[in-house]
C-alpha cells in the first residue's frame, strides 16, 4: 500500500535510498536496505524455496517479521523503492511504501543497527508470477511495462505493452482494468514493474509480478518470444 498520511505505529523503516544519502539524514531507527538488484531464476521449485530461506535470513537479520508492519521509503516513487518494497512483501511481511512526507523527521545521522529476530519468511505466491505459470495461463493478460523500442525488439507472445509512464494513481478504468482483475506485470528485470504492481495493486487490480522478467525469460531456451 501506498502511504500519503503517516505510516501505523510500530513500523520498521527501510530507507532504500543510496547510502550516502541515507548517511545524510535519515528516519530515527531506519535502516538502509536496496533490494532493487535482485536477480534470480525462479522456475523450480527448489529457486523458490531458495529465495524464501534467503529472505527468512534477511528478515532475521533486520528484525522484520510477522505483526510488525514495515515501512519502506524512498526520495519519491521510484524503482528502487517500489522493488525494495516488493521483495520484502515477496517475503510475507506487511509492507508500506512511503514515497514522500517523511523527509521533514529525516533527522537521524547515525546508521542504525538493527535488532535481529528469528530469521522468517513466507513466500508470498498470491504476488508474484513465474514463467511457469504464464505458460500454464494463456488467457491470462500480460502487461508488459517497458518502452515501445524494447517490446519491438522481443516480447512474450500475448503480451500487451502498456510503458510504465501511462500508469497514473486513478487510471487504471481508462486502462482497461478493474478492480479484483487479475493481471501479470513484467519488463526487464522486475523493477518497472514492481512500480505498475504498487499503482495497480492501490486501485484493486490484483496484479502479480514477473519478477524474472524478459532477463529471464529470454535466458531460456524453452520460453518463446516474439519479434
Ligand atoms: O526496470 S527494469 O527492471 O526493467 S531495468
Amino acid at each position: 500500500m501506498i502511504l500519503s498520511a503517516e505510516p501505523p505505529p510500530g513500523a520498521l523503516f527501510v530507507d532504500s535510498r543510496p547510502p550516502a544519502d541515507y548517511a545524510q539524514g535519515h528516519l530515527e531507527g531506519a535502516i538502509n536496505l536496496d533490494l532493487s538488484g535482485f536477480r534470480g531464476r525462479l522456475r523450480s521449485e527448489e529457486e523458490l524455496a531458495q529465495l524464501e530461506r534467503a529472505l527468512a535470513e534477511l528478515n532475521g537479520r533486520i528484525g522484520a517479521g510477522p505483526g510488525r508492519p514495515v515501512v519502506v521509503y524512498d526520495a519519491g516513487f521510484n524503482t528502487r523503492l517500489a522493488k525494495t518494497a516488493f521483495m520484502l512483501a515477496l517475503g510475507g511481511l506487511e509492507v508500506y511504501l512511503w514515497p514522500q512526507g517523511w523527509e521533514p523527521q529525516a533527522t537521524q545521522t547515525a546508521p542504525t543497527t538493527p535488532v535481529p529476530s528469528e530469521p522468517w519468511a513466507r513466500l508470498n505466491r498470491e504476488i508474484l508470477l513465474t514463467a511457469d505459470e504464464i505458460l500454464a495461463q494463456p488467457d491470462l493478460l500480460l502487461l508488459d511495462v517497458r518502452e515501445p523500442h524494447e517490446f519491438a525488439s522481443g516480447h512474450i507472445p500475448g503480451a500487451r505493452n502498456l510503458p510504465l509512464g501511462t500508469f497514473g494513481p486513478d487510471n487504471a478504468g481508462a486502462l482497461g482494468l478493474s478492480p479484483g482483475q487479475e493481471v501479470g506485470v513484467h519488463c526487464r528485470s522486475g523493477a518497472r514493474s514492481a512500480s505498475a504492481f504498487w499503482i495497480l495493486r492501490q486501485q484493486g487490480v490484483r496484479a502479480r509480478n514477473y519478477l524474472g522478467s524478459m532477463l529471464e525469460w529470454e535466458a531460456e531456451a524453452d520460453l518463446p518470444v516474439e519479434r
